[in-house]
């Protein structure tokens, strides 16, 4: 077999386990409430912050989704940037916090919105938070499409516009992924049970 078909042979399996893999996962949220919760969490944003010229975050890669599905929604002067930062890089529990790249707009008097595809333990958007204070914003809002349920989240830091509740299983879709894939897939899917 030449190089090109034995790439093109292992992609094949690789899709056909994923495939297989997301039959079995259970889905908590589908795609049409997702839109509603997006919808719902559009107008709040804008009821609080169409005025206020915010910077808009999108917090890379898993914020992407949940970014998009907002920003087409809030139709009022802003601007668009984004945060790189990660704990799970692939993995299914979280290390520290890596650091892949700063805001590029100066966030100094300005109100900054953080978008996030989840709010779980908190340390990612706590982190984030705190460092465009540091670079001077006047108020950071956050945004979050979902939040986990459980009680091990950091403490003194909650986000301002949470979308939509789930339980504390390893969650998929709407930009969250696994082993960085599904982020594409529409509405919020777990990952099965261990029994
Ligand atoms: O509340 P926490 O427990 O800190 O976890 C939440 C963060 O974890 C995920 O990012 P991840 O580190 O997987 O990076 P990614 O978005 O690039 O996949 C997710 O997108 C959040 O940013
Ligand atoms: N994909 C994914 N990333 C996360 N980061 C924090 N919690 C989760 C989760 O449940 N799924």
């Amino acid at each position: 077999m030449t190089q090109e078909l034995s790439l093109v042979s292992a992609a094949r399996t690789r899709a056909a386990e994923l495939n297989e893999l997301f039959a079995t996962c259970d889905c908590l949220v589908d795609a049409e409430t997702m839109q509603a919760v997006y919808a719902r969490l559009a107008d709040q944003i804008t009821h609080v912050l169409h005025d206020r010229l915010p910077v808009v975050l999108a917090v890379m890669n898993g914020g992407l989704i949940p970014a998009g599905a907002l920003l087409s929604r809030l139709n009022f002067p802003l601007e668009i940037g984004y945060v790189h930062a990660t704990r799970y890089r692939g993995e299914t529990q979280g290390g520290a916090l890596q650091w892949l790249a700063l805001p590029q707009i100066p966030l100094a008097e300005r109100e900054v919105l953080i978008i996030d595809d989840v709010f779980d333990e908190g340390v990612t958007l706590k982190s984030i938070a705190a460092s465009c204070c540091d670079a001077g914003a006047t108020r950071v809002w956050v945004a979050v499409a979902t939040n986990k349920v459980h009680d091990h989240k950091v403490s003194d830091f909650l986000p301002d516009f949470v979308g939509i509740d789930v339980p504390d299983r390893f969650i998929l879709g709407e930009g969250l992924d696994y082993n960085g894939f599904f982020r594409n897939v529409q509405g919020i899917y777990a990952l099965p049970q261990e029994n």
